[in-house]
């Protein structure tokens, strides 16, 4: 029955595992920001923030600042719940700042403490503080340490649990694993103490008003969030290296984050806490830091001796302070490299700190659930709960007041003005033995049953006293029975009186123990029977619990993995952004670049442009000029030819005269004058120079080829007989290729000449006796025949010694198929030799048509 009771108050009783759900919509505290001013440093510096009352300060900029520059010399007033001077000790500072939060550490409330400042205004100094001069985390250790000393509960009876939660463990359990410890620490023995950080025991004081009939343990975590990525100072390696693997965040069943798989140390007093920080700190880098103390308490039973074997009554609470690293602006402390990168990750973290408690403060003004970016950064992540949930959230501001520290000081001024708007649910404590009906002080009786079972069981029991105000007595001591008369019968009664009373309270306490006995035995019964079923629970329940916890492995192992994965995905995906980023730039200057180029090209083109339209203009200017002196050539000509013609003629008439063939030589000279070109030179071509090769076939042929008929008798320009090629003067003949043999009767006889197929040598023509020069080339026509050409030409000698060819005729052999078209070959019959010499081109030779040109290729002449 009891326990059926005892079973719905447990449900009605608030649980540790706060939820938000659980949260009403109670009071609420603000966030409560303390300034503290550290000392200057030299005599010389100027302090630009002055205090004006125990809870304002006043900033004046100094003609160096940025703000100076921009808003000129506005002095700005910030008020703080309590402001620090730089003369207040740390003991000052302790009892106002952090007191109050190990209080309600102790009483079972969340705390959050936090520095902020600027690098080098004192945020370490004031958070771990100095040797012999110790500081609020040192000095929160100590006095939960002095206050909680014998009320803890043995080693290892509270466990974590790894979810943030925490188990009980039975006495024999908890022994065994402190056994093992014990063994391990023998032969693993390491000393991280730094003993400066200790107190003398005198100057720590102890906090009234804890529950006794709790037990208690303390834990604590010690990370780092160092370029936003979570690391576990308290690692267990073998040695202090700094690549501690990254840690992630995680939110519990109650919606409370936690660093998962983090070292959960439970230490026992100060200086084990101390081993722990030290070693932490050892480790430290320039990033954010987070040493959480939580302190797990649960009742003691009826009896005063054990805590009570359920996980529901325990109350964890804690304490986290907060050392953030300094803002800076990178800019002035010229940071490079890895350092820059770790002031940017601080700076942008604490943008993130900044952006999450605006958001929250218009929230709670404006009675708004928008979204607030915890997840932006590791460090609003994790203090998440202290805003959402519920506790004391208290922040430091640490200011330097120095000139130099002006600007970045105005920032942190503001936001401490932001933090001290926002609202933090207040906490609510429960006591949770009284809340199940056990009764206040059980601790203490059994203490005092316990020191009095002791002191009967030792032989000088006898003499001692011994305050047994709690165990059962038949009544106050006897009175005084000394008759000192015979009439004393008022003694006598009075002893009637106390017997008969003692009798009665020994009926009374028979009675309520036959009651207690009967109760008790109900009860044992009860009891026995729940212990079955809960045994029986108990088993299957153990079942089910270890599937689960499989389950929960294998699910973390996955999730573990997916997160690591999703990390690297995350790192590569800002490496792509970054380098893609990087590539647009590169782009964008270069499209920059080419577009300059463009119109440097267009200014060039259109400055030549401008440069040459006049010498164009010149230029064609020139050419008309040219034109028009070409035209008057070509006249002049005109009018010479003319002439010629006229002397021809009159020539012609003379021969009439004189020979017998009249008509033939008339019509033949005729015909000559009127075949030349109108470019051609004219000559005077005397009658002996007409060679009867020229002229007999040209008669006969007369009849049968419409040229001939049309231009009667060919004539013959005397440089281009054959006897000019074969004249035996020195001739220099030059093949530069294979010659194709011909097989032609027309074959060119080159005699007393020097034949050479590559022209280096000067002295191949440099040669006094060589004073002709025959380039000879075959080339393919297009109707596929075979063509050969005699460059001819005269050497002559040059004042340098060398000499040069002046190249004054040319010699073309053709020959082809009589089959081949015979309208065009008997039409072309005549025209198949070719001569050219400088501009004119001379055609009219017909060969003779002999029976032996039946064979399939006809050979022509041209002279
Ligand atoms: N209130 C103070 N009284 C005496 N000395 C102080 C005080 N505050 C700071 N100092 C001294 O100033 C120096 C810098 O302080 P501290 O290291 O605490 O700065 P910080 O803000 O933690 O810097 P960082 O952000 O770089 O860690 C230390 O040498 C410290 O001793």
């Amino acid at each position: 029955m009891k326990s059926a009771k005892s079973k719905q108050r447990l449900n009605e009783i608030r649980t540790p595992a706060r939820s938000k759900q659980n949260l009403c919509q109670g009071e609420r505290d603000p966030v409560q920001v303390y300034c503290r001013l550290r000392p200057m440093q030299r005599e010389t510096d100027v302090s630009c923030i002055k205090i004006l009352s125990p809870t304002t300060v006043l900033m004046t900029p100094p003609s160096t600042a940025i703000s100076y520059r921009n808003e000129g010399a506005k002095t700005m007033t910030y008020t703080f719940k309590e402001v620090f001077p730089p003369e207040a000790t740390q003991q000052d500072v302790f009892d106002k700042l952090a007191f109050p939060l190990v209080e309600g550490l102790i009483k079972g409330k969340n705390g959050l403490l936090f520095t902020y400042g600027v690098t080098g205004s004192g945020k370490t100094f004031t958070m771990t503080g100095e040797p012999n001069n110790c500081g609020i985390l040192p000095r929160c250790l100590n006095i939960i340490f002095k206050t909680i000393n014998d009320l803890q509960a043995h080693k290892y009876i509270f466990k974590p649990d790894k979810m943030n939660m925490f188990d009980i463990q039975s006495e024999a359990e908890a022994m065994l694993e402190r056994q093992q410890e014990l063994h391990k620490f023998k032969s693993n023995r390491k000393n991280n103490s730094n003993p400066d950080l200790a107190m003398s025991d005198s100057d720590v004081t102890k906090i009234s008003g804890v529950n006794e009939d709790n037990q208690y343990a303390v834990f604590v975590t010690y990370v780092e969030i160092y370029n936003n990525s979570v690391f576990d100072l308290l690692e267990d390696s073998p040695t202090i290296n700094k690549n501690l693997p990254v840690k992630i965040i995680r939110e519990d069943a109650a919606h409370n984050m936690y660093v998962h798989g983090v070292t959960e140390i439970e230490i026992k007093s100060a200086e084990d806490a101390f081993d722990a920080f030290y070693l932490g700190l050892k480790r430290k880098r320039m990033a954010h830091t987070t040493l959480k103390i939580r302190l797990v308490q649960a009742p003691v039973d009826e009896m005063g001796e054990a805590v009570i074997q359920n996980k529901k009554f325990l109350s964890i609470s804690q304490l986290s302070l907060v050392d953030l690293a300094g803002s800076e602006r990178t800019n002035r402390t010229k940071n490079t490299g890895q350092r820059l990168r770790e002031a940017g990750n601080i700076n942008k973290s604490l943008m993130t700190l900044r952006t999450c408690l605006e958001a929250l403060r218009e929230n709670q003004i404006s009675n708004a659930n928008n979204m607030v970016p915890y997840r932006e950064s590791k460090i609003t992540h994790l203090f998440k709960n202290f805003f959402e949930g519920e506790g004391q959230v208290r922040m430091v501001v640490c200011a330097n007041p120095r000139a130099e520290d002006y600007d970045e000081t105005l920032q942190v001024m503001r936001f401490a003005e932001v933090a001290a708007e926002v609202e933090v649910a207040k906490p609510q404590v429960t006591d949770v033995g009284a809340a199940i009906g056990l009764m206040s002080g059980r601790r203490k009786a059994n203490k005092l049953f316990n020191a009095a079972r002791d002191n009967i069981l030792r032989p000088e029991a006898k003499d001692l006293e011994l305050d047994l105000g709690l165990v059962y007595s038949l009544g106050p001591d006897f009175p005084s029975l000394e008759l000192t008369s015979s009439q004393a019968n008022h003694i006598i009664k009075e002893l009637m009186a106390h017997l008969e009373m003692r009798i009665s309270r020994r009926e009374t306490l028979k009675r309520s123990k036959a009651i207690k006995d009967e109760k008790l035995r109900s009860a044992m019964l009860d009891l026995e029977k729940e212990s079955l079923e809960v045994r029986s629970e108990n088993s299957s329940l153990k079942g089910q619990l270890a599937a689960a916890e499989r389950r929960i492995r294998a699910l973390e192992e996955r999730l573990t993995a997916t997160e690591n994965a999703s990390l690297s995905h995350q790192r590569k995906l800002n490496e792509i952004t970054e380098y893609t980023s990087s590539l647009k730039r590169e782009l964008q200057e270069k499209e920059l670049l080419l577009n300059q180029n463009k119109l440097d090209k267009e200014k060039q083109k259109k400055n030549l442009e401008r440069k040459y339209h006049h010498k164009i203009a010149a230029e064609h200017e020139k050419a008309k000029e040219i034109h028009s002196e070409k035209e008057r050539l070509r006249n002049v000509i005109e009018e010479k030819e003319n002439r010629l013609r006229i002397i021809a003629h009159a020539l012609n008439g003379e021969r009439g005269d004189n020979a017998d063939t009249k008509n033939t030589g008339e019509a033949a000279a005729q015909t000559s004058v009127r075949d030349f070109t109108p470019g051609s030179t004219p000559r005077a071509l005397p009658a002996h120079l007409l060679t009867p090769f020229s002229s007999v076939p040209h008669t006969r042929e007369t009849r049968d080829t419409p040229a001939s008929s049309r231009r009667g008798v060919a004539i013959a320009n005397p440089r281009h007989k054959r006897s000019l090629s074969a004249d035996g003067k020195g001739w220099v003949e030059h093949a530069p290729n294979q010659i194709v043999p011909m097989g032609t009767v027309l074959k060119p006889n080159i005699t007393n000449s020097k034949f050479v197929n590559k022209l280096t040598n000067v002295k191949d023509i440099a040669n006094s006796k060589k004073s002709k020069y025959c380039l000879i080339s075959q080339e393919q026509d297009t109707d596929g025949e075979l063509e050969t050409k005699l460059y001819k030409g005269n050497i002559v000698p040059t004042c340098g010694g060398g000499a040069q060819v002046i190249f004054n005729d040319v010699e073309m052999l053709k020959q082809f198929s009589p089959t081949r078209d015979r309208e065009s070959s008997r039409r072309t019959s005549g025209n198949t030799c070719a001569r050219h010499s400088g501009k004119r081109r001379d055609t009219g030779c017909s060969p003779p048509q002999t029976p032996s040109n039946t064979s399939k290729k006809q050979r022509v002449d041209d002279d």
